[in-house]
């Protein structure tokens, strides 16, 4: 038995050429393998093949060629079970505007064989925080209210891994934070969870290991906070008593000084320590009113690998 919830192998997607539009090689052969009970995040710019790398695990989108394992089944030679295995909750609700929250969680049950006396529709009512809006039509749904039950629908099946397809675009903080709430809990309860986001601060706080896609190659996986320890750069922002200049520095430190009186001193913490920096501003006659460091944060990772590419 793998510990690996997906574990993908020379995956690759061309999308045939319409009309005038030529070929698309969206994912050139992406080997990924994923950790049981993991958050991961799946991040990259637009276009990069982030969509169609989830459509290929929900099984909606056709692989041009390799391999892709869920939960330990071949998609080929074990279509039921891997199926059964993932839920995944889409980035746009399409719900049909005649089903109640409780007969669209039934229904989805129904369609992945979940027998009557399994279907757990109240509890995952309860989990999505729309209990009383259970026989309430989806027309009368608010957007935040149908995400939630998107989410709901990914889980009546009780798979072992859940996607969630840029689950946080567009919404605001409070079901922001009932959804990252719900995430949690059913990691904590062993799910694997994957996402995609366009928010590099989420995935930087939820995600325990990271790939980044990008023209259809995986650039770099590793735990976030590895990707996070190859940026050492700091910034050290100190505020002075009263006006003052940017001191001469060494090569190894770059300093600024803001519009606003800060002085800025950025460095890599590995080489230079701050107590170095801080001497020299109090040996240039500066009194320090107030000190802060900045640390690197994914932004310039993500940054630092996609934008020369
Ligand atoms: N059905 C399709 N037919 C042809 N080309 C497609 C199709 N779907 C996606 N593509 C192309 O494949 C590439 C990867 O697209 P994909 O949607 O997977 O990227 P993405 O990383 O999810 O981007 P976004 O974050 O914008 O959703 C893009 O160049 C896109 O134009």
């Amino acid at each position: 038995m793998t510990d690996n919830a997906i574990e993908i192998h020379g995956l690759k997607k061309t999308y045939a050429a319409t009309g005038r539009s030529p070929a698309k090689e969206a994912l050139k052969g992406i080997d990924l393998d994923i950790p049981r009970g993991s958050i991961f995040g799946l991040l990259g710019p637009n276009g990069a093949g982030k969509s169609t790398l989830i459509n290929i695990l929900a099984g909606l989108v056709v692989k041009t060629e390799g391999t892709v394992k869920i939960w330990g089944f071949d998609q080929d030679k074990n279509p039921r079970q891997s199926r059964a295995a993932i839920g995944i909750m889409p980035q746009e609700p399409h719900l049909d505007p005649f089903f109640t929250p409780a007969g669209s969680l039934d229904v989805q049950a129904g369609l992945y064989g979940v027998p009557k006396n399994q279907r757990k529709t109240a509890e995952i009512l309860e989990l999505i925080g729309l209990t009383d809006k259970a026989d309430a039509y989806a027309r009368s749904l608010s957007g935040g209210m149908r995400r939630r039950l998107l989410l709901g629908k990914a889980l009546v099946h009780s798979p072992q891994i859940l996607v969630l397809d840029e689950p946080t675009a567009g919404v605001d903080i409070e079901l922001r934070n009932m959804l990252w709430q719900n995430v949690r809990k059913l990691n904590d309860e062993g799910m694997t969870i994957i996402l995609t986001t366009h928010y590099l601060e989420e995935a930087e706080e939820m995600c325990d290991d990271i790939a980044i896609i990008n023209h259809g190659e995986v650039i770099v996986r590793d735990s976030t906070a590895n990707l996070l320890g190859r940026l050492d750069s700091k910034t050290l922002v100190i505020t002075p008593d009263s006006p003052a200049d940017l001191p001469a520095l060494p090569d190894t430190i770059t300093g600024q000084k803001l519009a606003n009186g800060m002085l800025t001193f950025t460095y890599q913490s590995g080489t230079t320590p701050a107590d170095q920096i801080l001497n020299i501003v109090r040996d240039a006659g500066i009194t320090i009113k107030d000190v802060k460091t900045q640390e690197a944060h994914l932004e310039e990772v993500f940054l630092s690998l996609t934008s020369s590419k």
